[in-house]
Parts: C-alpha cells; structure tokens; sequence
C-alpha cells in the first residue's frame, strides 16, 4: 500500500491548450495518505475521470507527476501500478463461476490455494454472494455481476491502491446503502488506499474520510465530510454539500454587517466592504411572522420524515429552512432570521475571513 502524491497535476486533452479553459484537469497539488478513504465528488464533466484515469495510469498527464510512496509512477502502464479498479459496469469473465472470478486475481499471482479460498469466502460475504459461489456468472443480474466486480477489486490485499469509478450505478437502492457500508467496514479492517469517484453526496460523505470536492476541472476543497458542511470555502460546496443545500444571497459586506435588498443582516465578525454572498444552512435560519429578520416568501412546505423543508424564496433568491421534528412553524412565515455565527461570507464565491470580531 502507498500514500499518493499528485504534484502539479493538470491535463488538457488539447494538444496546444491556450488557456485555463482548455484544462480538463487544472493544475493540482494533493497528498492523499496511505490507507486513507477519499471520495472524488462533482457533477458530471468537472474532471473526476480525468483525475482518476491519471492515477490508473489509463491517461498521461500534460503537466505534473504522480506519486505512489515515493516512486514516480506518470509514465508507467496501468498493468506496473499495482492498482485494483472497479469500474461502472460490471467487468466479468461469463465463463466462470462466481468463485473462480473471485478467486482471479490472487490465482494470477500464485497465491496458495488454502488462503484463496479462505479470502473467496470472506469476500462473498462481504458482497452477499455465499450461496452463489459454484454458479457461473452468465446469466446472473448485472447487480449480481457488478457486486462480483467489486468483490475482485477487494480481493487482493496487497495493491497499492483500489480505485472505484461509480462502482453502485447499476446497483438497486438497498444494496447500494448495504454496500456502501461493508466497503467502509472493508476499509478499517484492510486499511487499503481507495479513492472512490461518485456524483452522489451520500455516496462520498458515508464512504470518506476525506472528500475531494471538484468543480470545472478544479478542487475546490478538499476535508472531512463535517468541515466541508460546516466551513464550505467556496459556494459550489456550500450548495453541492447538504440536502438542501446551503442559501446563498447576494449582498453587500460592510463591516459587522451584510446588506441583503435593503434589509440589514447582523455578522458575526468584522468584514472588508465589498460586493459578494452570504451563505447560511437551512438549519441555521429561524422563521418568523413578522417583526426582524429579511422578508421571506414561503412556497410549500415538504415533510420529510426527521425534519420539515420550508421552502420559498428571499430577496427573489431560493431559501430554504429545516425545521427539526418537534419545531413549530409560523402560521404564515414571513420573516428569516439567521444565526449570525453560522453565516458564512462569500466574495467571488471563495469564503473571506473576518478581519476582527464584531463589537
Ligand atoms: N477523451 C477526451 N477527449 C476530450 N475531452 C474529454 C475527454 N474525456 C473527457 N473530456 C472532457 O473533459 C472534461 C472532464 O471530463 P471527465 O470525464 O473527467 O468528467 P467527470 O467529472 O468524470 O464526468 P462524468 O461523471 O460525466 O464522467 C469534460 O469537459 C469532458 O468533456
């Protein structure tokens, strides 16, 4: 097993790329450390492919070096990496059975027959396949044989790195929750390097130790799935991370306040003057019918088992409030009022610092 270090990554699939624009994957450094969980989180085309395809060494980056422990591995082939993959589909040899699929990687390694099975077995139950070990995979669902191709991707305890790429697309709901769980219990048994490409927040945040937050072809932020929720430091974390997302409004900064369409909101620090957003989570915000706080036009409300989703608008913006079961809500709720000490300020979409504490 091996840390992984990216230093100075980036890749353009243009042979002559003339501007940041023309980067799929912009310039990148990142240590990852070894036996770490990480998850490779954005929506589709922000260059988590890219990224993982340069760490497989399935793509030679146009810039930069890619480390495994302290060996270089940029140009080596996939094959001389002594990486494990799980891809999308399921990859799986229809002539054998579940077992000798399972048992492929380590029987191409010469792995003793007695430790074989000993891991077949373990791996079987981890993916729920015991009582299918002796049937051939032809004919199986293509749940079934995506299940096998992650049992193979785990199988080996000595790679250096298991690299997943929306290993649970073709998995049916519950077992994508179930599976996602064993990998996890997978991971603090083995201690194995896995980094885990998704779109899906719930996949990365319940797999991860770290998340790595992309968006057009840029990190954004990297962190624990609490400090990305708590501390997001750019907006596209701030509504990517949480369901909903968090509230961005625009406003004016100055001082130990933000100015949102005329209404003053109070902060919780001293800021520069400038043009930017506040950022606050649906559950950092009070409803209220009438008196302070920023007009708020409530749409419907959604009841969604532990909590209830106010949803309506601020400022013409999208906003939303959780209330916690037990809470009341207003009869008509017209006003917000946000805790000063979980809004976040934004300008150009990055968090700024306060420059000193509010009097
Ligand atoms: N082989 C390629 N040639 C040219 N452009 C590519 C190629 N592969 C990807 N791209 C472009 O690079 C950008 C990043 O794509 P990438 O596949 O890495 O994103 P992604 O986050 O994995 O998205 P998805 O989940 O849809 O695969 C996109 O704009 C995509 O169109």
């Amino acid at each position: 097993m091996a840390g992984i270090t990216l230093d100075d990554l980036a890749h353009s699939y243009l042979p002559t790329p003339r501007s940041q624009a023309d980067y799929a994957l912009k310039p990148m450094t990142m240590t990852w450390r070894d036996g770490g969980a990480y998850a490779l989180l954005g929506s589709s085309g922000c260059g988590k492919t890219t990224l993982l395809n340069i760490i497989s060494g399935l793509l030679t980056p146009s810039r930069g070096r890619v480390l495994f422990g302290d060996r270089d591995v940029t140009r080596l082939p996939t094959a001389d990496r002594n990486i494990a993959q799980v891809f999308q589909f399921p990859v799986v040899y229809d002539t054998m059975t579940v077992r000798q699929n399972l048992a492929f990687p380590l029987r191409n390694r010469g792995v003793p027959a007695a430790q074989i099975a000993a891991r077949v077995d373990a791996i079987a139950r981890m993916i729920g396949m015991e009582t299918q070990l002796d049937r051939r995979a032809r004919g199986l669902t293509a749940d079934a044989k995506q299940k096998i191709s992650l049992g193979r991707g785990m199988v080996r305890q000595d790679v250096n790195a298991i690299l997943f790429d929306e290993p649970l697309t073709v998995i049916d709901p519950h077992m994508k929750w179930e599976l996602r769980t064993q990998l996890k219990a997978l991971h603090r048994e083995f201690g194995h390097t896995m980094i885990y490409v998704t779109h899906d927040q719930t996949e990365a945040l319940t797999f991860a130790d770290e998340v790595v937050v992309m968006s057009e072809g840029r990190v954004v932020q990297a962190g624990t799935p609490q400090s990305l929720f708590d501390r997001p430091e750019h907006t596209f974390v701030g509504y990517f991370i949480g369901s909903p997302g968090m509230n961005l409004l625009p406003a004016r900064i100055d001082g130990a306040q933000a100015i949102v369409a005329g209404t003053s909101v109070p902060l919780d620090g001293l800021y520069a003057p400038a043009q930017g957003q506040i950022g606050i989570r649906p559950d950092a915000v009070r409803l209220a019918e009438g008196g302070p706080g920023l007009p708020f036009h409530a749409a419907r409300i959604e009841d969604v088992g532990r909590h209830r989703i106010v949803r309506g608008q601020v400022a013409g913006q999208p906003f939303n409030v959780t209330v916690p079961e037990g809470g009341t809500i207003p009869a008509a709720p017209d006003r917000v009022i946000l805790d000063p000490a979980r809004v976040g300020v934004f300008v150009d979409d990055w968090r700024v610092e306060p420059q000193g504490r509010a009097a």
